[in-house]
């Protein structure tokens, strides 16, 4: 069954100066002949009369004509780029509507035609999705490399390499009848090497904490001064600050761009033994955050938690007997603004090395997981000594990227990633 020719406003919301309207599927030439006249050869642009069924003239726009497969959605499309006024829009849509075959796209259906006709795979739509949510400059370049194919070309030429491996492991299979085949040395030290470049691109950061931001976590004993950092490092009264201890029950989780690394700052309540039942629930819920942060920044003189990216501070430095903090800390004062700056230097610094180098491709947690399968199929294959368990643990690795790409084995996840495009792309 052919699918259903669809449609939908592409652009913005109106009213805009110029809105798009797509249109794609096996009937979109059809319908676009009969709406604007006829259609300019493909890939050209044309002014054409918009008129419904009745004949009425709806608007005056720009009409572009894409033959399948070479179109975005690899379907035949037509785009109306027409006046962006409310009621234009709403007419050309209402009279799309009208058309035999014809109905109002989904949200993230275009791309999920790009990706079912092959124009992308997976790891690009990813890039897509995360290229409109894009807030901040590194966001944008990330998720860009990633839609542009950058991860589908490297994973091409794993690909490529894995299928050699195993056309060696086969034909070695064939080459002898018997029931069990020794490895040949040569082939389980390509395998290692391969598994080694797999292992050196899941050891760089992920995408990950690009996106939701790096979790620095302020914590401590009570009246220690972590809500005053909070609100001095956000310039805000964002935490409530008073003199009794144990003020901070609930956590507060503020997002913050420092020098253009993104944030996620927490406050938590003071770390103590309580008997009242807020508090202690806030104390657990304290050593949760602690648990889960990727920067801690430690008040108070008590021994604090290990961490690999810990930064103590030294707090309350305005106070007598407090001006000198011990050498492993930072002397700062939420009252008069000491060692502020410092502070945000440091933070700075830990999440950068969390954070995917500039210009690097950044796995999300989807693509690191195939791609540690595939390579602990390698890493199997590379120790293997019988020929037909090597092949087996080769093909374990072929599915894992098969799974990456989109190729395979994806439909559970199709419709959560999809879902997160806005209706018309
Ligand atoms: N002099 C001085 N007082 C400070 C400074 N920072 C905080 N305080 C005071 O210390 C007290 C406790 O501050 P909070 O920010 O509420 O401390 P906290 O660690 O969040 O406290 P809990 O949430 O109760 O654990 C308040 O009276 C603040 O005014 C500072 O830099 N200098
Ligand atoms: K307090
Ligand atoms: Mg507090």
């Amino acid at each position: 069954m052919t699918p259903a020719t669809i449609f939908a406003l592409s652009s913005g919301s109106p009213p805009a100066a110029i809105s798009v309207i797509r249109v794609s599927g096996a009937a979109a030439h059809q319908a676009g002949r009969a709406f604007a006249g006829d259609l300019p050869p493909a890939r050209q642009a044309a002014v054409r009369e918009l008129r419904n069924r009745e004949g009425e003239l709806l608007d005056e726009a720009l009409v572009l004509r894409f033959d399948g497969p070479s179109s975005s959605t690899g379907e035949d499309l037509v785009e109306f780029h027409c006046h962006g006024g409310r009621a234009v829009v709403a007419a050309v849509l209402d009279a799309l509507g009208r058309f035999e075959g014809l109905r109002g796209a989904q949200p993230g259906e275009f791309t999920r035609r790009a990706f079912e006709n092959g124009r992308i795979d997976l790891t690009e739509a990813e890039g897509l999705a995360d290229l409109i949510e894009a807030e901040t400059e590194s966001q944008r370049r990330s998720a860009l490399a990633m839609a542009e194919g950058g991860l589908r070309r490297q994973i091409d030429a794993w690909q490529e390499a894995l299928l050699s491996l195993s056309a060696r492991a086969e034909a070695a299979i064939d080459y002898v009848e018997e029931e069990s085949v020794d490895a040949d040395p040569q082939l389980s030290r390509d395998c290692s090497a391969l598994a080694s470049e797999l292992r050196s691109w899941l050891l760089r950061p992920r995408s990950e904490p690009l996106k939701d931001g790096i979790k620095v976590v302020i914590a401590g004993p009570p009246n220690t001064g972590k809500s005053s950092v909070l609100n001095a490092l956000v310039g805000q009264d964002r935490a409530i600050v008073t003199d009794t201890p144990g003020t901070t029950r609930d956590h507060i989780d503020v997002p913050l761009s420092l020098e253009g690394v993104p944030l996620r700052l927490t406050d938590t309540a003071g770390l103590r033994e309580s008997d009242e039942e807020v508090e202690r629930m806030g104390v657990e819920r304290a050593g949760r955050l602690i648990a889960m942060a990727d920067v801690l920044l430690w008040l108070g003189e008590s021994a604090a938690p290990q961490h690999p990216h810990l930064i103590r501070v030294h707090s309350k430095s305005d106070l007598p007997g407090r001006d000198c903090a011990p050498p492993d800390a930072l002397a700062v004062s939420a009252l008069t603004g000491r060692g502020l700056s410092e502070l945000a230097d440091a933070i700075v610094r830990e999440a950068r090395q969390l954070l995917p180098v500039e210009g690097d491709l950044a796995l999300n947690r989807r693509q690191s997981e195939a791609i540690a399968e595939a390579e602990a199929g390698l890493r199997s294959a590379s120790v293997g000594d019988d020929v037909v368990l090597v092949a087996e643990m080769l093909r374990r690795a072929r599915t894992a990227f098969d799974r990456l790409t989109g190729r395979a084995g994806v439909e559970d996840l199709l419709d959560s990633l999809f879902g997160r495009f806005c209706l018309g792309k």
